[in-house]
């Protein structure tokens, strides 16, 4: 069996006299997209964290495989705004190396053209997409990004998941995702980790949209949105949103985004 990139077990952790996790225990595998969904507060990005190794847990363990490296793509990320700080700086910083390796990463999330713009006068969108691209370049085992579609426009989303089924497939890292986005992230991923401060349910999409536990947390509504996205489509997107006509996907391939 694969060596697991991340075991987290029976880990319990109190934030601020709040119980946030309670006994929660999560296997992160190479070439596997696993995804935490569950209502706010439910304790996604402290899980996160905990994988991540920037909080211990109170209780139980989290153990990474020794010299895992990690790419982490945050929920926010505060720039100074009075720093002239331009794109390819910004990720030289992170990962110094070669030019074309930025240029390369840039190109590969849809903004080669931002290269060097400043990092301040970057539109919400614009900077989850340098932000993925910071997290690549590191060639990471795991990949850990949570929310990373915010401020993307639709047809942007549904590009960015498709790029990471793309990196998955190529790289064969691990991914760990937090999304609200159930209707384009459930058919995009392996498996999907229903978290309320413990592990509600947990499995494949189509397993965890039929259980009680999601549905109790969800509705109903959430099977709606997967059956959305497992029929045929007539023309998809690429990443900045432009429609290529005639392609005939099904919606688990990565690369574009389809619809009716
Ligand atoms: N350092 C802290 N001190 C006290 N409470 C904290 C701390 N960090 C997180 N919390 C609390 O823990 C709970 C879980 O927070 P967390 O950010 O993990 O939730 P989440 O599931 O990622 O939520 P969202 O979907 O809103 O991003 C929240 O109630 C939050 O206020």
């Amino acid at each position: 069996m694969t060596e697991a990139l991340v075991t987290v077990d029976h880990a319990a952790l109190t934030l601020g006299g709040q119980a946030v996790l309670e006994d929660v225990s999560l296997t992160l595998a190479p070439g596997r997209i696993t995804t935490l969904i569950g209502p706010n507060g439910a304790g996604k990005s402290t899980l996160a964290r905990l994988v991540l190794g920037l909080t211990r847990p109170d209780r139980g363990r989290v153990v990474r495989r020794p010299g895992l490296t990690l790419g982490y793509m945050p929920q926010h990320l505060r720039v100074d705004g009075s720093l002239p700080l331009t794109v390819d700086r910004f990720l030289w910083l992170a990962a110094p190396g070669r030019t074309g390796a930025r240029r390369d990463a840039l190109q590969r999330t849809g903004v080669a053209h931002l290269r060097r713009r400043a990092v301040r006068q970057l539109s919400g969108g614009e900077m989850q997409r340098v932000l993925l691209a910071r997290a690549l370049l590191r060639q990471p085992d795991l990949l850990v990004l949570d929310e990373p579609a915010q401020g993307v426009d639709v047809a942007g989303q549904d590009a960015l998941y498709g790029l990471l089924g793309q990196v998955r497939d190529e790289t064969g890292c691990g991914i760990l995702l937090i999304s609200h986005d159930l209707h384009l992230v459930m058919a995009r991923t392996d498996e999907v980790v229903c978290l309320h401060h413990h592990v509600c349910c947990s499995g494949t999409p189509e397993a965890v949209s039929r259980d009680p536990a999601y549905q109790r947390l969800f509705g109903t509504h959430g099977m709606a949105n997967l059956a959305l996205y497992t029929h045929q489509h007539d023309h998809d997107h690429d990443i900045s949103g432009d429609v290529h006509e005639g392609h005939d996907h099904g919606a688990a391939q990565p690369g574009g985004h389809h619809h009716d």
